[in-house]
């Protein structure tokens, strides 16, 4: 089975939202991603929209809509009032459910099944009504994953921010796998899928998906934003050269 990617777009956003300019223009970097393969586009906007703005997404339903028709969309956040409202309109192949509260600098737990189950079970069906595919963010628990099937979820998305965050320390990066590992185990024995993200990279990814051999999608976004730039620079100044008149 392939791991697809989804690429997650805040971070070309927060760098474009620096400037009143359209450049790096969100959706011209989701196209690039497309072309190179990548299997969807994911965007976590947030109420203060500091980096993906509400008007993005009508733009990349577009982008998807009309240049890569196989793609995904892939929609991430609180399930507000107004997400909720954003979500019906750009009509994502997927939404992840997070339990951010507004004031949060990014994502950083995942959701309390057994106490929220009974506000999740409705919006989960009302989102698959609306013909989404609904994926719930989930701490690597084991023991959460019966609450977060009863709420009637497509898939789960496994926090993986603590694993990204051993990227130091080999043996605390093996003792987070074993509880990703474990978690999805789980998940997949209840039936649900199983996706991942927060904090991947090119470097933890292979232990990740050796041990979850079933893993669905991952979305990444600053591990993916950063090596655009690192290996994106030197062509780049190449180009700079260029139109300062060098020979290059
Ligand atoms: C749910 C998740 O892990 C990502 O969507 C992450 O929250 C990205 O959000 P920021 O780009 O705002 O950090
Ligand atoms: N769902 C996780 C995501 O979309 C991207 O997270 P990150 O790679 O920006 O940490």
């Amino acid at each position: 089975m392939t791991v697809e990617l989804s690429v997650n777009l805040n971070a070309v956003a927060m760098l474009r939202n620096r400037r009143d300019l359209p450049w790096p223009s969100v959706t011209g970097l989701g196209r690039i991603a497309l072309a190179a393969g990548a299997h969807g586009l994911t965007v976590h906007p947030r109420p203060d929209q500091r980096h993906i703005r509400f008007s993005d997404l009508p733009a990349i339903r577009s982008l998807i809509d009309e240049e890569f028709p196989e793609a995904e969309f892939n929609i991430e956040g609180y399930p507000s009032i107004e997400f909720l409202a954003l979500v019906s309109a750009a009509k994502p192949e997927q939404v992840t459910l997070v339990p951010d509260d507004p004031s949060q600098p990014t994502s950083d737990h995942g959701w309390d099944f057994e106490r929220r189950g009974a506000f999740l079970r409705p919006i989960v069906e009302r989102l698959k009504g609306e013909g989404a595919r609904v994926s719930l963010f989930a701490d690597a628990d084991p023991r959460a994953m019966p609450a977060a099937a009863a709420t009637g979820c497509d898939r789960v998305e496994l926090y993986t921010g603590p694993y990204g965050g051993t990227h130091d320390d080999p043996r605390a990066a093996e003792a987070e796998i074993d509880r990703l590992g474990a978690a999805a185990d789980a998940a997949l024995s209840l039936g649900l899928g199983v996706n991942a993200g927060h904090d991947l990279t090119v470097a933890n990814l292979p232990p990740l998906v050796e041990r979850i051999p079933a893993l669905a999608e991952v979305s990444i976004g600053h591990g993916l934003t950063a090596d655009a730039l690192e290996y994106g620079m030197a062509e780049t100044i190449r180009r700079f050269r260029r139109a300062c008149g060098q020979a290059v």
